[in-house]
């Protein structure tokens, strides 16, 4: 079976094709933030992205029609449950006009949808807003702000099922605290295989390369009404301008290191993220009662050694620490849809914003 990945990002699109299990090609499209300053909203980097694709087919010298199914990125619908999911044309028209979050994986599904055009299939695995809270998890303080659970699941979810793998386990066995470091941070509590806690990767939890995360709340409102900026400036310091960029003036934790060799506050910063994510994969192991199997490190940063060290010597007494560096969402995509090809897990059918 040959199935066709699709995963835009926010600075790279990215495409593959699978042979059943096996990556036989993968390509990923950089786009400066000047190509992407040319367009004004989400929807308009449409034509870009599926060029990208579209440049990728001809290379591999595949047609659409080649393949058993396409595989995307999910984004931000109404909370969902994980697993893998139908791409109808309700889904397409709710990532397009309705998605109340304007984030990058909205585009996956809309483009692999358009490009199919009824003669493949579309599915997609493990969306941004999986959500499988626990009710206590949902509280923020007011009655009027329930958490979201916005996080890297595609990540987390295929991490946790290649630990338990190497620990003899089955997912649904699994209890892990996964630590997603990426350019933005998601740390999650998985109870048999759920996560049942997780910072919304956009507004809470540690400061990231390019996010501010959680922020002490009387300072946020201040700014808000301090008449210097307008909604949308704001919006971008915390996510997109925040954390390391802000401090340090690059999203690049690589050079966020070198620049800490010679500049004591520059290693005080990155110290202060590792010791950030420590802090919230603490708070997950008390989530998780201190029956802890795993903590598992991932995404672009766990590639640093250096940066591992800072975290690990916070927290390696609370459970065995697995290392699984960079991110593994084209795999997750290619093998969720294959499962539900080769019929080992039946396809989910969106049920709309209401249902
Ligand atoms: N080899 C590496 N060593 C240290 N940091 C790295 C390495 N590779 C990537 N990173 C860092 O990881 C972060 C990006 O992570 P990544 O998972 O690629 O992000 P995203 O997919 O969210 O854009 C950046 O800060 C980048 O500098
Ligand atoms: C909004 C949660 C998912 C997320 O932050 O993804 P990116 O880091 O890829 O923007």
């Amino acid at each position: 079976m040959k199935v066709l990945v699709i995963n835009p990002g926010s600075t790279s699109t990215k495409v593959a094709i699978y042979e059943n299990e096996r990556c036989i090609f993968l390509e990923t499209y950089e786009h400066s933030p000047e190509e992407l300053a040319k367009c004004e909203t989400l929807m308009d980097q449409e034509p870009l992205r599926r060029n990208c694709i579209l440049s990728a087919l001809e290379k591999a010298g595949f047609k659409i029609e080649d393949f058993d199914a396409i595989a995307a990125r999910g984004g931000i619908l109404p909370p969902l449950e994980s697993g893998t999911y139908v791409v109808d044309e309700r889904m397409v028209n709710y990532l397009k006009h309705e998605s109340p979050v304007k984030h990058v994986s909205n585009l996956a599904c809309v483009i692999a949808y358009e490009l199919a055009n009824g003669k493949v299939p579309v599915y997609t695995t493990d969306p941004v807003s999986v959500d499988e809270m626990v009710p206590e998890a949902r509280f923020s303080g007011i009655p009027e702000i329930e958490r979201k659970s916005l996080s890297h699941a595609l990540n987390i979810k295929i991490v946790c099922r290649k630990v338990a793998t190497e620990l003899s386990k089955a997912l649904e066995e699994l209890n892990a605290v996964v630590a997603h470091l990426g350019g933005g941070i998601s740390i999650a509590a998985v109870e048999k295989g759920k996560i049942i806690d997780v910072n919304n990767a956009n507004d809470e939890g540690p400061f990231s390369p390019e996010r501010t995360g959680e922020l002490p709340v009387g300072d946020v409102v201040r700014m808000c009404f301090s008449g210097k900026y307008t909604k949308d400036e704001l919006k971008k310091k915390f996510v997109g301008r925040g954390g390391l960029v802000a401090y340090l003036g690059t999203n690049d934790l690589r050079k966020a290191l070198e620049m800490a060799k010679k500049d004591r506050n520059a290693l005080l910063v990155v110290k202060a993220m590792a010791y950030q994510i420590a802090k919230e994969i603490g708070g997950m192991c008390a989530v998780l009662k201190g029956k802890v199997d795993a903590i598992i490190l991932t995404g672009g940063m766990a590639h640093s050694n250096e940066f591992v060290e800072m975290i690990k010597e916070h927290v390696y007494k609370f459970a065995p620490i697995f290392v699984l560096p960079g991110e593994f969402e084209m795999e997750a995509l290619a093998l969720g849809t294959l499962r539900v090809m080769k019929g080992e897990e039946k396809a989910k059918i969106w049920g709309g914003p209401n249902g």
